[in-house]
């Protein structure tokens, strides 16, 4: 008998919970419709006026002797989101192997050369955003080599992402991207910690990924942010975004790089756009939001259809109706 009051009131406590819950998540699934709205609005129409290379040309650096799946997956899906040309700048011992697996790749086999930064240097004019790092490999004289091409991007204003070995590099030297407002980084969980750690010299706070995502960026003097998880969080230091956009549980290799190579892409089309586009939101913040949501909508819509046995390659599939299902409606 003592026991009803207390059952009413957990009751009504719990009521209030749900509510308070379903409202957040009303919340989230408005606020993440109302950003997808942005990066609608920074997708260049097609048009027969325009000529090969308008809608971007994209390079990716990476790929070695040990990682040729990662420059690959890149690379193609800047192709498949809408770049008009996608080259890959990767070590002599990859460049065969890449260029076999597409025809539609151009593959340059420069990275180990001893004037690789000059041999992409005299490409970049052409080029409307890199992708530094997926598949690259820990080697010093690579690294050494890339850090030459960031050096001569940023001279350039090349916007970059990096991904993968390239924050690799970016946590042992901060300073090389520190401020460089035309740079997003997409680390994965280990990637984060391992970058947060070096930047701000502790342990990051698990049981605050917004702070910690803001604070990196902050610390970084506001480089845009991608912590990519179960939701993905996004900061330039200002502003924060989450994107839990649905996928699936499948987690296998390669999706990092098709988010960076998606990313590459959105990143031209935001920047050309404008913040008038995009409401005023940073564009590389509308432009990550983008790709993370594409990506995990590849994940979902190959997940239906492949289930466990989903691999990368069945996401890339999928990025033409997924692009046209989130941003083409
Ligand atoms: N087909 C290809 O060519 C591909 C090539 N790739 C290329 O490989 C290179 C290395 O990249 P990477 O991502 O494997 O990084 P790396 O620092 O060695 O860490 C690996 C270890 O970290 C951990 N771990 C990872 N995620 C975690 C999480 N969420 N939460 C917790 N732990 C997590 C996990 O540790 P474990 O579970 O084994 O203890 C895992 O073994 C890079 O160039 C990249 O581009 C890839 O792009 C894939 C496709
Ligand atoms: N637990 C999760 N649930 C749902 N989606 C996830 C989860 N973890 C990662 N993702 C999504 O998978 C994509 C790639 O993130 P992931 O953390 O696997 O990158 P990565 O480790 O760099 O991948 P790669 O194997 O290409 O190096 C992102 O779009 C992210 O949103
Ligand atoms: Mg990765």
């Amino acid at each position: 008998m003592a026991l009803g009051p207390r059952c009413g009131a957990i009751r009504a406590c719990r009521r209030v919970l749900e509510r308070a819950f379903s409202l957040r998540k009303a919340h989230s699934i408005k606020d993440m419709e109302n950003t997808l709205q942005l990066v609608r609005n920074i997708i260049p129409p097609l048009s027969s006026t325009k000529h090969k290379g308008q809608d971007g040309r994209i390079g990716v650096v990476g790929g070695c002797q040990e990682y040729t799946g990662a420059p690959y997956f890149a690379a193609i899906s800047a192709l498949k989101v809408g770049a008009d040309l996608s080259h890959v700048f990767c070590a002599s011992a990859a460049a065969p192997v890449i260029k076999a697996y597409s025809p539609e790749l151009i593959v340059h086999p420069v990275l180990d050369s001893p004037n690789a930064v000059h041999e992409v240097e005299k490409w970049l004019p052409r080029l409307h955003a890199l992708v530094v790092g997926p598949g690259l490999g820990r080697d010093d004289a690579l690294l050494r080599n890339v850090q030459g091409i960031l050096e001569v991007s940023k001279a350039r204003d090349i916007p970059v992402v990096i991904d993968a070995d390239g924050l690799w590099l970016v946590a042992q030297q901060p300073a090389l991207i520190h401020g460089y407002r035309k740079a997003v980084l997409t680390p994965n969980h280990v990637e984060f910690s391992r970058l947060y750690d070096a930047v701000l010299r502790g342990p990051m706070d698990s049981d605050d990924s917004h702070g910690s995502v803001l604070r990196l960026s902050q610390a970084l003097g506001n480089v845009t942010v991608v912590q990519k998880g179960e939701r993905d969080i996004l900061s330039n230091g200002q502003q924060v975004l989450v994107c839990s956009q649905e996928g699936s549980s499948r987690r296998c290799g390669g999706q990092g790089d098709l988010l960076s190579g998606s990313l590459g892409v959105l990143v031209h089309w935001a920047l050309l756009a404008g913040p008038q586009k995009t409401n005023g939101s940073s564009p590389l913040l509308v432009a990550a939001f983008g790709a993370c949501s594409l990506t995990r909508q590849c994940n979902h819509q190959a997940f239906q259809k492949h289930g466990r046995s989903t691999t990368t390659s069945d996401m890339i599939a999928e990025v033409g109706a997924a692009f046209s299902k989130l941003f083409e409606t």
